[in-house]
């Protein structure tokens, strides 16, 4: 079974649906790489226009990183491979000069909301969770995921979100700022569509530089380093006993 699924309707809404569902949805290298490799075809593809991530079936977006992959990743510059690779793909999703959006059909968990919070929209099912909950393994957003959460909600909203690591539902995430919009389960695909013709209304020219002012804004910021500093500082934490010994004890109760 393909661990991912590209593809691509007439409008050129490009669909890439992680195809884990025995896993939760979780990313590992193979799934980095279809991310990265997708990227890099929208961005080059002229009748690409919007790129939409989800998972497949209804329980899970994302459950993150998948942590049986990665649980033989013990010191700081092991970790550091893993994770600034991803941080490399997020920071491509976030600064593509074409709309992206993230189509939440279940939990988004850990890493899952860091590759949702990377997209310029999130849409989410009414019954969808979402949850940085990276605190309870004794670790951080590896991927970046913190500070691009911080250019999507007010900077209280953001700590609120990373500090309690609590599992929100798809309202409070609207009330959050974080959640753009709720879809009804029933042709949740159907709807994201409408969704995104109706926001995304402009000429490919006009939508790419108006992302170019937001990428210029983020390059004067240093984006991309301040997402390379917390995953230098994602790396240490991920070499303690407390992260190796939270990541056992979910891989024993799982086993
Ligand atoms: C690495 C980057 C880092 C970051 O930067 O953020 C991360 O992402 S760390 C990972 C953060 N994610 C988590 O901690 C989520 C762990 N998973 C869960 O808490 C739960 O599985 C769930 C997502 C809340 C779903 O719960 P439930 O519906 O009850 O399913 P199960 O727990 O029984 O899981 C089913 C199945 O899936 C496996 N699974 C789930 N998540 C992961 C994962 N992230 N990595 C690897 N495997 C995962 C789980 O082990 C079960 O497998 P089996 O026991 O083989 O059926």
């Amino acid at each position: 079974m393909d661990k991912y699924i590209i593809r691509r309707n007439n409008k050129g809404i490009v669909w890439f649906t992680i195809n884990r569902p025995e896993k939760r949805n979780a990313i590992d290298y193979e799934v980095m790489d279809g991310l990265s490799e997708t990227i890099s075809e929208v961005k080059n593809n002229q009748s690409d226009k919007v790129f939409v991530i989800t998972g497949i079936g209804e329980k899970a977006f994302c459950s993150g990183g998948d942590l049986a992959a990665f649980q033989n990743l013990m010191t700081k510059e092991d970790a550091y491979k893993m994770l600034s690779k991803m941080g490399e793909i997020l920071y491509s999703l976030a600064t593509l000069e074409k709309p992206t959006v993230a189509l939440l059909n279940g939990l988004a968990i850990g890493g899952g909301c860091e590759l949702a919070t990377a997209c310029d929209y999130r849409l989410a099912f009414r019954e969808s969770r979402f949850g940085f909950v990276q605190g309870r393994l004794g670790i951080t957003t590896g991927w970046g995921g913190a500070t691009l959460l911080l250019e999507r909600v007010s900077t209280d909203k953001a700590l609120q979100m990373l500090l309690t690591g609590n599992i929100y539902t798809a309202v409070e995430g609207k009330d959050l700022g974080y959640i753009n919009h709720i879809l009804s389960k029933d042709l949740p695909n159907n709807e994201c569509e409408e969704y995104i013709s109706k926001q995304i209304i402009h000429n490919t020219k006009v939508i790419e530089a108006y992302k170019k002012v937001v990428n210029r804004k983020w390059v004067a910021t240093q984006l991309k380093q301040r997402m390379f500093r917390e995953i230098e500082e994602c790396s240490v934490l991920w070499a303690s006993d407390e992260h190796h010994q939270a990541v056992s004890s979910f891989m024993n109760k799982n086993n």
